[in-house]
């Protein structure tokens, strides 16, 4: 029998209180945690009395016994990641706040706090002392908070205000990132949520589904946030992931007793539709944009830096390969640009220009390659009218969903490993992520990049891409030219089998 190695599982904890009808609360989180491959454990606040359509009562536990089990667990399952969710007591929300701040840098986790403020069936859990605390006491503590908007209203102290004021107040009080969640905006067809942090601010939309089955929403969007992060991902990517956990569990939700059901809980989202659409401020929003298919699988897809390479390679019939010059006057890129351009159409070669746009535009090539900052100045529609085709760079499921947005040819998914080829302002991927990501891709072609070698090359292939892009594999090699062809043969054979 397999047994599971808790020490791989990232550890999350949940400091919230019991639901004693298993949808939402303590019960809700540790589903969520173990659905996305989490070890979770729970600080219980309080035990509430309730069912599907009402909360009966609640008793807060001993502030020494909510200590002891924070400490108890401290000493030997220290977490990655701590959500808390309702705490109904202000001494007990005092003792976390302190607790918080003696350990949080000496331990480095993440803090993420869902303030539930009242039930959904309309039960007040919160006086003034307690809004007193989470806003002078907790805010600082926290690396995200996900109020809904009247939970933004309340703890702001700014009641009539817009929702930047408001959500400008948390940040002053020193929480480090917001999740505006926007459900409570009624008769919407779609919910907008707005994340906002130092480094990015997001618009996530998603369709409002239509279910009555919908009690825990808020704690399960916090605990998949919260599970994300303890996989190391953003912040951004997290609550990417969490509002996709979030949307694929609603659409499973079902009925328990009289009132809101539950949801359902599944493991990790990765059909297109459960993830939401991004709105980034600096983007241009295209309505119909659509670049030329690339035949899929894209196969083995070499990258050089020099004409001279691309001649060296020609002899052994590459399928597919992309320009990547990074040096050189204007006058010598271009020369390079075009006699490359005339070459690929003499050996049928799928010949990508990186970078230089307008020079692949103006000769033609078979398609661009672009980054995620190219997005932003190159002209996307005059590339699609000339029936160009597109690929574009990805390094998180933030830069995914952008790219995927605007139906390019193929998405690279990078880095995976390690290169010296580039410096990278990212961190690896690694395989678990490609799988994802790749998944996430069921309708693109994909390409893997970035450290990739012949020892690695069927790990690559095995999580689901259609192409793999490699520099050094090729070029940095004692025979490049027998590299490639061993390359180019495995990856075929790979295809053909797999087709
Ligand atoms: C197939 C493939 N994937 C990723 C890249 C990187 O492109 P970009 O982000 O534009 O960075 P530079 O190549 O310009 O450094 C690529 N070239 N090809
Ligand atoms: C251009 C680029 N973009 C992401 S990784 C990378 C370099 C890949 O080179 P190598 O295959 O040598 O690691």
């Amino acid at each position: 029998m397999h047994k599971p190695d808790l020490a791989t599982k990232p550890i999350v904890w949940a400091i919230a209180s019991s639901d004693s009808g298993g949808g939402a609360g303590i019960q809700a989180d540790l589903h969520t945690f173990a659905a996305l491959d989490c070890h979770g454990c729970s600080v219980i606040a309080a035990v509430t009395a309730q069912n599907s359509t009402e909360v009966v009562g609640y008793e807060a536990i001993s502030q020494a016994l909510f200590v002891t089990q924070l400490n108890c667990l401290l000493n030997d399952m220290p977490p990655r990641v701590i959500k808390i969710g309702l705490i109904p007591d202000a001494g007990l929300l005092e003792q976390l706040a302190s607790w918080l701040a003696q350990h949080k840098n000496q331990y480095q986790f993440i803090v993420i706090a869902d303030p539930v403020l009242s039930s959904s069936t309309g039960y007040n859990f919160v006086r003034q002392s307690t809004l007193s605390i989470w806003r002078h006491q907790l805010l600082p503590l926290l690396d995200l908070i996900t109020p809904n908007l009247p939970e933004l209203a309340l703890l702001s102290q700014l009641l009539q205000a817009e929702v930047a004021s408001q959500a400008e107040q948390l940040l002053q009080w020193g929480a480090k990132a917001l999740l505006i969640k926007g459900g409570h905006c009624n008769g919407t067809a779609d919910i907008t949520d707005h994340f906002i942090s130092p480094n990015s601010s997001l618009q996530l939309t998603q369709p409002r589904l239509s279910t009555v089955h919908n009690h825990g929403t808020g704690c399960v969007l916090s605990s998949a946030i919260a599970a994300a992060c303890a996989h190391g991902y953003d912040l951004a990517d997290s609550t990417i992931i969490g509002r996709a956990y979030l949307q694929q569990a609603l659409c499973h939700s079902y009925a328990t007793g009289k009132g809101a059901g539950s949801l359902q809980h599944h493991g990790w989202p990765t059909e297109p539709h459960y993830f939401p659409k991004l709105t980034q401020p600096q983007d241009t929003h295209y309505d119909t944009l659509s670049f030329a298919a690339i035949a899929a699988p894209i196969g083995f897809y070499p990258v050089v830096d020099s004409v001279q390479w691309l001649k060296r390679l020609l002899p052994f019939e590459p399928d597919v390969i992309q320009l990547r010059l990074k040096h050189g006057t204007a006058l010598e890129i271009e020369q390079q640009i075009a006699e490359a351009v005339a070459l690929s159409r003499d050996y049928k070669l799928r010949l990508f220009i990186n970078d230089h746009w307008q020079l692949a535009l103006k000769h033609a090539a078979y398609g661009v390659h672009l980054g995620q900052q190219d997005l932003t100045t190159a002209n996307l529609p005059a590339i699609a009218a000339a029936g160009l085709r597109l690929g574009i760079s990805t390094h998180s499921y933030a830069e995914l969903l952008r790219a995927r947005q605007l139906q390019p040819s193929y998405i690279a998914l990078g880095h995976i490993f390690a290169t010296q080829t580039k410096q990278m302002p990212s961190q690896p991927q690694g395989l678990a992520r490609l799988k994802r990501y790749a998944a996430l891709c069921s309708d693109t072609p994909t390409v893997a990049i970035g450290g990739i070698t012949a020892e690695r090359l069927v790990a690559v292939l095995q999580c689901g891409v259609s192409g793999v892009a490699v520099v050094s594999a090729v070029t940095a090699q004692a025979e490049p030219e027998q590299a490639f062809s061993r390359f180019k043969h495995q990856v075929e054979q790979h295809y053909a089998h797999y087709a």
